[in-house]
């Protein structure tokens, strides 16, 4: 599949694309040439230039000019007559801080609208309030715990049918498809196996078998940046902005993004009737964070594919779609423009793990991930420790895996401080030549992924 329309300015395995700008020129990476970039001026959805430079440009209607939409940090606001008259009136209806970040979002996700809520959380339970009793949702067996946890108190709850499928095939999906399926729900790549979800595919057998169902994508570990679920085939994207769109882990925030206006209405009721918008002072600083998310993103990811090919170098099994390794390395790259700066390696000991995460110095031991600052966490006792044992082991998901957010710190630091983590928790044989995974670690090495990830398919 080629790039979607409009979408230029990407780039991949620490490349930029087209007009956008050069590879970084410390790094060596055996690049991949993406398709050329349509014309820079295909307008769409509003879009006239290419990404990177839609995410800094914005037209102010602020009354004075000013460069930066400014806070509008008011609950209320005057109205003309006391029939209305006003376009405000009430920041849980809507403020003009958060109304310019909607627009601005709506256009670098290629959307006709889009929202913010108080976070990635906050916005999926805005879609979920559609279900119905008796309604069915097929979504994957590796997905964020959180996730999975509202999923289950909707099913435990309010009468929803869940069924979790390896959504990595998509006859899975198709097997469950019902008139009842009111929902798809789809990460991509997967957190935290990393695995590789075919959106276009599963979009196009959803419509095509139940038109009602909606095809809903969690685009959280990918962004506008890499992946615009709605030029796919999904009909509604949400995704959390306390990730990659802010950057910094200094706020939480949701996005929700939709063409069709019928969903966008819903979706505005439930978020102005329950109260959830974000508030102004985090929409200001959302819209700061997106202004250098391409900046970002690109140097991240350029971290991510050094230390994966470091990891990988020395004997580990690591899961990272910018790895040809990745059994779905090209799918990957059919719909997205990067592979992201999330990747995941097992050791095959929980205990040789923890004293890996432990020994870290310089990555920090924390949940979340596209941030400035790099971060390195245990997922089974950490983001997903919300999924009890017993459905851990049931999806197979290993109880040693090790998961490496990158941020944009200089990679070189990054793989030293990786290196005296493995070489002090003797994860690692060193000798004259070099070092490399030892025990169960490298014995994992030697089952591809596609194996451990077919024993995991659940029957
Ligand atoms: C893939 C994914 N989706 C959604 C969320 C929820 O976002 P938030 O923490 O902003 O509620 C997270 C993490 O929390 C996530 O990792
Ligand atoms: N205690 C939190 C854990 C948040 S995990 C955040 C992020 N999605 C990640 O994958 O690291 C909770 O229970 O939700």
């Amino acid at each position: 599949m080629s790039t979607p329309p409009g979408l230029s300015g990407g780039f991949t395995d620490g490349k930029l694309n087209g007009s956008a700008g050069k590879a970084f020129p410390h790094i060596d990476l055996d690049g991949h040439d993406l398709p050329p970039s349509p014309a820079p001026s295909t307008p769409r959805n509003g879009r006239k230039y290419a990404l990177a430079t839609e995410l800094v440009y914005t037209e102010s209607k602020d009354q004075y000019g000013a460069s930066s939409m400014p806070i509008y940090q008011s609950a209320t606001f005057k109205q003309s007559s006391a029939s209305g008259g006003s376009e405000y009136d009430y920041t849980r209806s809507g403020n003009p801080t958060r109304t310019h970040l909607e627009r601005h979002l709506a256009k670098i996700m290629n959307a006709s609208r889009a929202l913010v809520v108080g976070s990635g959380m906050g916005a999926l339970d805005v879609i979920t309030r559609i279900l119905r009793p008796g309604d069915e949702v097929i979504t994957g067996d590796d997905l964020y715990g959180g996730t999975n946890r509202l999923l289950t108190y909707m099913a435990t709850n309010h009468g929803i049918i869940v069924h979790h499928v390896d959504t990595t095939v998509p006859e899975r999906v198709q097997e469950v498809i019902t008139a009842k399926t009111a929902m798809v729900l789809l990460e991509t790549p997967t957190n935290p196996l990393i695995k590789i979800v075919d959106l276009p595919s599963i979009a196009k057998i959803v419509h095509e078998l139940n038109p009602k169902a909606l095809v809903v994508v969690d685009n959280t570990m990918l962004s506008p940046m890499l992946c615009n679920p709605l030029d796919l085939g999904a009909d509604i994207v949400y995704e959390s902005g306390t990730k990659y769109l802010s950057g910094h882990h200094d706020i939480m925030a949701g996005v929700l993004a939709f063409n069709d206006p019928a969903i966008g209405d819903k979706m505005y009721f439930t978020i102005n009737s329950t109260g959830c918008g974000l508030a102004p002072n985090d929409a200001f600083l959302l819209m700061r964070g997106i202004k250098t998310l391409a900046i970002r993103m690109e140097k991240q990811q350029a971290n991510a594919q050094r230390i994966a090919e470091f990891l990988e170098e020395h004997g580990f099994r690591v899961r990272y779609p910018g790895l040809k390794s990745h059994p779905q390395y090209d799918l990957h790259r059919s719909f997205t423009r990067g592979a992201g700066a999330v990747l995941s390696f097992e050791t095959g000991d929980v205990t040789l793990s923890e004293r890996i995460v432990e020994a870290a110095r310089l990555w920090g031991i924390s949940v979340s991930f596209g941030c400035v600052n790099s971060l390195i966490s245990m997922p089974c006792q950490m983001s997903h420790a919300s999924i009890d044992a017993k459905t851990r082991k049931e999806r197979k998901m290993p109880e040693d895996i090790i998961r490496l957010c990158v941020g944009i710190e200089d990679p070189d630091d990054l793989i030293d401080d990786l290196r005296s983590a493995l070489v002090q928790a003797g994860a690692v044989t060193v000798t004259l030549d070099g070092f490399h995974a030892t025990g169960t670690a490298a014995a994992l090495a030697d089952v591809p992924i596609e194996e451990s990830d077919a024993a995991a398919a659940p029957s």
